[in-house]
């Protein structure tokens, strides 16, 4: 008779995450098929595609949120179906879309919850636990405000907060699904320096988003999902082109890659051609 689970057995020399052919059904109804990613760490992946293409799913599906109805999702050589809560929680931290904000407590607070894949059911966080919760703390950038409630810090913070949430737990993956949706400019150009901050600590960044200037300026990889299967991966410079632009999102875009180093990405919004653009809008 055997007792409990197996520890599962990690494979030092395979992707942090590797996932192939994933398939996700939700009542009937096909999401996903077909959807690749591939994770290492050091590198930023950024997720794009159209609303409702499927990257939500993705992520959620490759994190363990969302059981894949086919293909194979492995985590450091291990695949997903051997490995539950704290042995997932101790590979990949999630920062979701859309979190609940409870009332009356703190920054601090929360973030001890991060923490908590590393605690002992009814156990106490321990010195080594209390060290974790201030360094992501630190790192995220939040340490001025941490006896603050959540209800009174502005979007910025708050997702600087679930950053570091998702930091506590140590992870060597952070997976952030539109951190920067309801950011200002500023705002969303501290989290990006952050995120890519993180990469140059040895974490992998999962990125799902929609600003394609952000994910071009800061990601080593753009995975394109459109109609719930991946389409295109590889560098920026590679994925985003025109005809791609045009294909999976239907505008006519483009995007420069300056000599300083700097990204910008052209948008034809209202269809009209400039004159030297090289746009064609067929209007
Ligand atoms: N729990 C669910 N039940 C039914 N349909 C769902 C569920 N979750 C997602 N879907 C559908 O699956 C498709 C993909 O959703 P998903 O949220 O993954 O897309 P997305 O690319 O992240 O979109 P967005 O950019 O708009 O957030 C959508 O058509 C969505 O309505």
């Amino acid at each position: 008779m055997a007792f409990g689970r197996q520890a599962p057995v990690f494979d030092a020399g395979a992707p942090l995450l590797e996932a192939r052919d994933v398939a996700v059904e939700i009542g009937g109804k096909q999401i996903l098929h077909g959807a690749d990613l591939r994770v290492d760490a050091g590198k930023l992946i950024a997720v794009v595609g159209p609303n409702g293409a499927g990257k939500s799913t993705l992520a959620r599906a490759v994190a363990g949120l969302q059981r894949p109805s086919g293909g194979s999702v492995r985590w450091s050589g291990v695949e997903i179906g051997e490995l539950r809560g704290r042995a997932l929680a101790q590979l990949r931290a999630f920062v979701p879309q859309r979190s609940r904000v409870p009332d009356g407590v703190s920054v601090r607070e929360a973030v001890r919850i991060g923490r908590s894949p590393h605690v002992k059911p009814l156990g106490r966080l321990m010195r080594a636990d209390h060290e974790a919760v201030e360094r992501a703390m630190e790192r995220a950038g939040v340490l001025q405000f941490a006896e603050r409630h959540l209800t009174t810090l502005s979007g910025g913070e708050l997702q600087r907060v679930q950053i570091a949430v998702g930091l506590a737990q140590e992870a060597p993956v952070l997976m952030a699904d539109e951190p920067t949706s309801h950011l200002d400019l500023g705002a969303t150009a501290t989290l990006a320096k952050l995120l890519r901050g993180l990469t140059a600590d040895g974490l992998a960044v999962v990125l799902v988003v929609h600003d394609l200037s952000l994910a071009a300026a800061v990601a080593d990889t753009v995975v394109v999902i459109a109609d719930g299967r991946s389409v295109a991966s590889g560098p920026p410079s590679e994925v985003l082109v025109r005809e791609r632009l045009h294909e999976v999102w239907h505008v006519d875009a483009a995007l420069e890659q300056r000599d300083d180093g700097h990204t910008a990405l052209h948008i034809a919004w209202l269809g009209r051609r400039e004159p030297d653009s090289g746009f064609d809008t067929g209007a």
